[in-house]
């Protein structure tokens, strides 16, 4: 099993199972959208920063700060019941387009 996917399996573990008391995840989800979107942002800006140091230290850095970036990320997706396939497919979707042409073809709301 690829390691996103694992990841998947144990966030819908801990998403049924609930026990916020013994599980991140589950204290997480509990807390929904609200508690859940700061912590991307949170971390998105921290890998920002880790992107910004130099050397090898740095790039090690943002690899760990993007695996918590990743991490959190798949909790939001979780807490909206999006599926890793559905946004695979979404990106599969873009193959073979510009981004700017990915723009245009955007709906009004979804810009
Ligand atoms: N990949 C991760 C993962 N990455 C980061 N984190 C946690 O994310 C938190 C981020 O740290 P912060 O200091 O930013 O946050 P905090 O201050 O601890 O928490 P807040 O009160 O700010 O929300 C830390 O507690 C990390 O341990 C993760 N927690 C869990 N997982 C995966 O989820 C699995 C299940 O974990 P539990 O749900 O805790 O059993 C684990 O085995 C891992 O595979």
């Amino acid at each position: 099993m690829r390691p996103l996917d694992q990841l998947e399996a144990t966030i819908r573990q801990r998403q049924q199972a609930g026990e916020a008391d013994k599980s991140y995840t589950a204290k997480l989800l509990a807390g929904g959208v609200a508690k859940i979107g700061p912590k991307v942002t949170e971390e998105a800006a921290e890998v920002v920063e880790a992107a910004a140091e130099p050397d090898e230290a740095g790039r090690e850095h943002t690899i760990r700060e993007a695996a918590d970036v990743v991490y959190h990320l798949m909790v939001l997706m979780a807490a909206r019941g999006v599926e890793l396939a559905e946004v695979e497919c979404e990106l599969a979707r873009r193959f073979g387009m510009s981004g700017l042409e990915e723009k245009a073809s955007r709906g009004p709301v979804n810009q």
